[in-house]
């Protein structure tokens, strides 16, 4: 992880003053008269995760095509490593790889061929039994790709991108189809590549691995970033949650008012459910100040407080408030 970038003097980030493997400013992209991305900016930096989320349809594999050379921007720069990577330039093809949602693997290859194949085409490729010991695939060596399981040929996917020592990696939803614990061996085969100075854009519908893995990350929708920052930050700023049973017999008007604190109620599990959302300053100690205001009050007025819990935000909460709302003005919490 590095520090955030900077700017040079004529205004233009250079991969030599900032670091950044990946910038992204200002992109555009128009299918004929529809624009699917709408004017983004992004870096990432050497030995960073950085995950683009997004409602589907929002704009995050095009932008990926684009990044990996396959699109030339509608208006706006991408640069990979200060290069233009439309068209794929020979100066980049060594240096970047990817994980994309659809395999090009042949089924009728085995998984050994499949391996010593990309093997014949990379410049300084990792072995056949590092790669296979990576994903764990050593005991399908010879089986054919398609008697693989689909989260099998993803993992499968996964070794051919990381043979050649990529310094970028486009991972576009990685673990789609993987059980838990593959997805968990993934994880770690993906934070291993970073620790080691990869830069690697992830997109992926599973909110928990970008959590796991991700830096920093944006959300996009309708072709716009409407939320971004490091992770910890998002998430903070989109404060702490108190939520419990609403007590029988209760209205909303007789819930009490917590320190820096909104209520709101809703149904969750067929039961009537309220959250507290507490967003003060004091990160630290806010969700702790508020539960004691609210434990005092339940027992002056002697309620008990069932499937009481107390958590920080999720990038569930933040996401699903990018998906209900349509203005970036209104995604700011307001509580
Ligand atoms: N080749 C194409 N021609 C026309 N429209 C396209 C084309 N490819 C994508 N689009 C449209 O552009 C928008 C963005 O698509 P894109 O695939 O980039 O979204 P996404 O964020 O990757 O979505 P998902 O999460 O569903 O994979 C969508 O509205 C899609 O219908």
């Amino acid at each position: 992880m590095t520090s955030e970038q900077h700017t040079s003097p004529d205004g233009a980030d250079t991969d030599a003053d900032t670091g950044a493997a990946i910038s992204v400013r200002d992109l555009r992209q128009s299918y004929g008269d529809f624009e699917a991305v709408r004017g983004i900016s992004f870096d990432i930096a050497r030995g960073e995760l950085f995950a683009l989320l997004g409602t589907n349809g929002a704009g995050k594999t095009t932008t990926i095509e684009t990044l990996e050379g396959f699109r030339r921007p509608s208006s706006g720069t991408v640069r990979v490593f200060d290069t233009d990577p439309y068209g794929q330039p020979a100066a980049l093809r060594e240096r970047v790889d990817a994980v994309l949602q659809h395999s090009g693997v042949f089924g009728e290859l085995t998984v050994a061929e499949t391996v010593d194949l990309s093997r014949d085409l990379a410049a300084d490729p990792l072995d056949r039994d590092t790669v296979l010991s990576a994903v764990g695939l050593w005991d399908r060596a010879d089986f054919a790709v398609r008697q693989l399981s689909g989260g099998q040929k993803r993992r499968l996917d996964l070794g051919l991108a990381l043979l050649s020592q990529p310094e970028v990696l486009f991972l576009d939803e990685p673990t789609a189809g993987m059980d838990p614990e593959a997805r968990r061996a993934t994880w770690q085969v993906i934070e291993d590549l970073v620790a080691g100075g990869v830069a690697v854009l992830l997109t992926t519908h599973y909110l928990e691995e970008a959590e796991r893995l991700a830096d920093r990350i944006a959300i996009m929708h309708a072709g716009e970033v409407r939320v971004s920052g490091w992770i910890h930050e998002v998430l903070t700023r989109w404060g702490d949650r108190i939520g419990f049973r609403m007590p029988d017999g209760l209205r909303i008007d007789e819930l009490p008012d917590l320190p820096d604190a909104a209520v709101e109620t809703d149904i969750r599990e067929n039961e009537p459910w309220v959250s507290y959302v507490i967003t003060g300053d004091d990160t630290a100690g806010r969700g702790q100040r508020a539960m004691a205001a609210l434990l005092a009050w339940a027992r002056d007025n002697d309620v008990t407080l069932q499937r009481l819990e107390l958590r920080t935000a999720s990038l569930e909460d933040v996401f699903l408030s990018v998906a209900a709302q349509d203005g970036v003005a209104e995604l700011a919490p307001t509580w």
